[in-house]
């Protein structure tokens, strides 16, 4: 679903991405694993078109998105969940929630959502902002999901969270994945990577360095935590 080849990109003349190749398959969930500064974020936001300044391909469901505007790559599918979350605190949630556009046939509606995400139900009427960190991390999930994104995009959802809200995210995941929907994660937390993904690749200043089945991950877990530093 989304090919990756040869990606480099830059601030100015500094050089943070170097040949990233990157492959997802439908359906599954992939995560981008490296230390602060490794260029992760800069890898999200080029595959959703708010860093422009690179070279080399990124094929989303067979069309290519370099040099598309990233509204047009938010309606071809690209879900992106940002990582300030985006909820917007004069809105109530149900607002935050119907405020992006639909962009596909495989939007969820509101009852869908709501099956999906309780706790969103119970405080459909509440300020955005009243929410706590966990439900704004599943507002901000379920936002992106009621568009009909094909790709959800995740920049970092556990940090910051209590780890039973952490484990609930890794559910959320595992729900969304069981939905159909492929999800490309950035996390820095090798643990909780291991508890949702099929596979994972490393990112070490700008270049990835390996691409690891979940088995192989988990394995090596101690050593990544030491190697990598995350
Ligand atoms: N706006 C910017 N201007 C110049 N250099 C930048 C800018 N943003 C990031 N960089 C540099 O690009 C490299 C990759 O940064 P990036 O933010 O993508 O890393 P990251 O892996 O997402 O780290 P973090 O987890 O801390 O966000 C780093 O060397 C960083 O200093």
């Amino acid at each position: 679903m989304l090919e990756v080849r040869g990606l480099k990109a830059w601030y100015g003349e500094a050089q943070a991405l170097d040949d990233v190749d990157i492959d997802v398959a439908e359906g599954e969930v992939v995560t981008l694993v490296g230390r602060n500064g490794a260029g992760k974020t800069t890898l999200l936001r080029s595959l959703i078109g708010l860093h422009r300044h690179v070279a080399g391909s990124i094929r989303f469901a067979g069309t290519e998105l370099v040099g598309m505007p990233a509204h047009r790559r938010a309606r071809r599918g690209l879900g992106w969940v940002q990582d300030d979350r985006g909820i917007y605190a004069s809105l109530d949630v149900e607002e935050n929630l119907l405020l992006p556009p639909v962009v596909s046939d495989r939007a969820w509606p509101l009852e869908k959502v709501y099956d999906a995400f309780p706790v969103l139900a119970e405080r459909r009427r509440a300020a955005g902002t009243t929410l706590s960190g966990g439900e704004q991390q599943m507002l901000a999930i379920a936002r992106v999901l009621r568009t009909g994104a094909r790709l959800l995009l995740l920049d970092e959802p556990t940090e910051g969270l209590a780890p039973v809200i952490v484990q609930r995210i890794g559910e959320i995941i595992r729900e969304v994945k069981a939905a159909g929907v492929t999800v490309l994660l950035i996390e820095q937390n090798v643990k909780f990577a291991a508890t949702v993904a099929d596979s994972h690749y490393l990112l070490a200043q700008g270049r990835i360095v390996a691409h690891l089945g979940n088995e192989e991950f988990e394995a090596r877990e101690s050593e990544l935590l030491e190697h990598l530093g995350v």
